[in-house]
């Protein structure tokens, strides 16, 4: 009989990450956010195409990006609602930390873009869950805006660098206990050579 107790300590770290935006200082400091990125650098590659690049902004620097967000939204939409634009604003400024994902992908290589963007997805997943380990908290963001020039050159973005959005990073303001979750019974399924259903698609 195994003696394996029913979850190790990682497992129930990832069973509890949950995303929240509402986040306050401290974010990480440079040794901490080195560290939770470098788990980005675990994800699978193939290829060894290392698509991964990490953008970090923090202190008095938001103010100053949260003002090329703006400035590339407008690019991108010149009628675009000024309440949108004061949200945005607020949020890219006032995040404790923000990360911006990039893509360096290789379109002309072997390896399918597909490939390379899940390995992006997952590199951002285990910071995801290492920022929850540590003690902090984050919320991945889309970047509908960031393929706008003048976001690009800003940022440093070239050839076929994008952006697979941002996290907002910090320290959770209380618990954080997210949505339920759905029942993995409806999510998985035994092959037993015949096709199988899902409850999930009931
Ligand atoms: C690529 C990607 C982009 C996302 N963009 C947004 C976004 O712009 N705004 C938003 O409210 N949620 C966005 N989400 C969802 C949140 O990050 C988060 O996953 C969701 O609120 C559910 O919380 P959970 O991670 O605890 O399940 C995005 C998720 C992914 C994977």
């Amino acid at each position: 009989m195994s003696s394996a107790p029913a979850s190790s300590p990682a497992l129930d770290v990832l069973l509890s990450r949950a995303s929240t935006d509402h986040l306050s200082a401290p974010a990480p400091d440079k040794e901490q956010i080195a560290r939770i990125l470098s788990a980005g650098l675990r994800a699978p590659d193939h290829g060894k195409i290392r698509p991964w690049r990490y953008i970090v902004i923090k202190g008095k620097h938001r103010a100053e990006f949260a003002e090329q967000v703006v400035k590339a939204m407008v690019a991108l939409d010149p009628d675009v609602p000024q309440k949108k634009i004061e949200k945005r604003r607020q949020r890219f400024s006032e995040m404790p930390m923000i990360v911006a994902l990039v893509m360096a992908l290789e379109p002309d290589g072997k390896i399918p873009v597909l490939e390379q963007e899940l390995s992006v997805g997952a590199a951002t997943m285990n910071v995801l869950n290492a920022l929850h380990a540590e003690g902090f908290g984050g919320f991945w963001v889309s970047s509908d805006f960031a393929d706008q020039p003048c976001f690009r050159e800003a940022l440093g973005l070239t050839g076929t660098q994008s952006l697979a959005g941002f996290l907002f990073v910090g320290t959770p303001d209380k618990p954080v206990h997210g949505a339920k979750r759905p029942d993995i019974a409806d999510y998985m399924a035994v092959w037993k050579g015949e096709p199988v259903s899902f409850g999930a698609d009931k």
